[in-house]
């Protein structure tokens, strides 16, 4: 059997593409590629971004004197399927891919996670995998009810940084994951936040559209009234206004901006609008916190903190401010995702663990 393996990782977010090259679990090379809200503006709906994502992959890959027969196996994140009650890693096949272009379950940036992997891996008879999809479902029957009972509750978050942050957090504590109980706080271009109880995530705000606080280009929870009125007024089409939900939400809405460098940059010089909206997404994750922690009657084992913008001294500062007296919370900037996609990979080249089938 072979033992070693290059691997491309590859994972859309909602603002970026991030590429890591792997040698089985070591990072060999990892990149950012950062997409503005206007170049990603002329495509209609986000599986008509995937030539462009694969020549930002290819222009990454060469960058870096690699061909893509080079590679053993590509590995990308996980997107909007069918809910999954098993974590894990899946090998792509045509049914995932289908439903992950029908945007039948919804659409995401890391829908195109699987098939930029498949695309590559079809050229040169290699295997594609997704791990830990933001499709996870762990929900207990009491979190998916809303209060309609036309409409439940989905479990659509960060699964792959939360779950790798929480087995981060409990290594550091020299403890088992399935023994805590955690919220986990991811801060992307999406906010979620889990609760983590015992290993599974019991409960947490559907990051894309969704409920919870506003993110950079999110809405989340929105008052409902006023939201059937713009639905009905004849001046958006369907598809708009899921675009001012996600997209075209939250930060983008009121600052133009899906970036919370430039709003922090507003601020440092002068900004007040800047300050009280990049503040009153700060007070909304504050809220959301602030409720799993009753749900879970305050038996919790650590709030951490975690996505691009834990990298934010100003924004951990207000989060610290409002949480701290209560419980102090553990900030894991960034994100583990590379890692976690290239480790749930070779877990099965390995045949450490088998692959799950979609
Ligand atoms: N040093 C920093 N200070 C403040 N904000 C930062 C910093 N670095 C990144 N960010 C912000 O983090 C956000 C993006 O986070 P992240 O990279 O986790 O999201 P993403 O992968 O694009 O989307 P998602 O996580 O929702 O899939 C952007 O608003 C970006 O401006
Ligand atoms: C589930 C949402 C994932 C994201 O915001 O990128």
């Amino acid at each position: 059997m072979q033992m070693d393996y290059l691997i491309l990782a590859i994972n859309p977010g909602s603002t970026s593409t991030k590429v890591a090259v792997y040698y089985n679990s070591k990072l060999v090379k990892e990149q950012t590629l950062r997409h503005d809200v206007e170049e990603l503006k002329v495509f209609k709906s986000i599986i008509d971004q995937a030539d462009f994502r694969r020549n930002v992959i290819i222009d990454f890959i060469k960058e870096h004197d690699y061909e893509l027969k080079d590679f053993d196996v590509f590995v990308g994140r996980g997107g909007m399927m069918k809910p999954l009650k098993n974590g894990g890693t899946y090998l792509v096949n045509k049914e995932m891919l289908r439903d992950l272009r029908s945007g039948e379950y919804g659409y995401h940036a890391s829908n195109l996670g699987a098939i930029l992997a498949d695309g590559f891996a079809k050229e040169f008879n290699r295997p594609a995998y997704i791990v830990n999809p933001v499709c996870i479902d762990e929900f207990e029957d009491i979190s998916r009810i809303s209060g309609q009972k036309l409409i439940e509750r989905r479990s659509v978050f960060h699964a792959l940084n939360q779950k790798a942050i929480a087995m981060q957090f409990a290594k550091d504590i020299k403890k088992e994951y399935k023994d805590l109980n955690l919220i986990v706080t991811h801060l992307g271009g999406g906010i979620s936040v889990g609760l983590h109880k015992k290993g599974r995530v019991i409960d947490c705000n559907n990051a894309l559209g969704g409920d919870g606080p506003f993110s950079p280009e999110r809405t989340g929870t929105i008052p409902t009234y006023p939201l059937v009125d713009l639905c009905f007024s004849g001046e958006y089409t369907k598809e708009e206004v899921k675009k001012l939900l996600v997209g075209q939400g939250g930060l983008v809405s009121y600052l133009g901006t899906n970036d919370a460098r430039v709003v922090e940059e507003r601020i440092n010089a002068g900004d007040q609008e800047a300050k009280l909206h990049y503040d009153a997404m700060a007070y909304n994750v504050v809220k959301e916190i602030g409720s799993l922690y009753f749900a879970a009657k305050g038996e919790i084992d650590g709030i951490l903190i975690t996505g691009g913008i834990a990298y934010s001294d100003y924004f951990i500062k207000y989060l610290k401010d409002h949480i701290n007296p209560i419980m102090p919370i553990k900030v894991y900037p960034g994100e583990d995702e590379m890692r976690s996609l290239a480790e749930g990979a070779m877990r099965v080249m390995l045949k450490q663990e088998k692959s799950q089938v979609y």
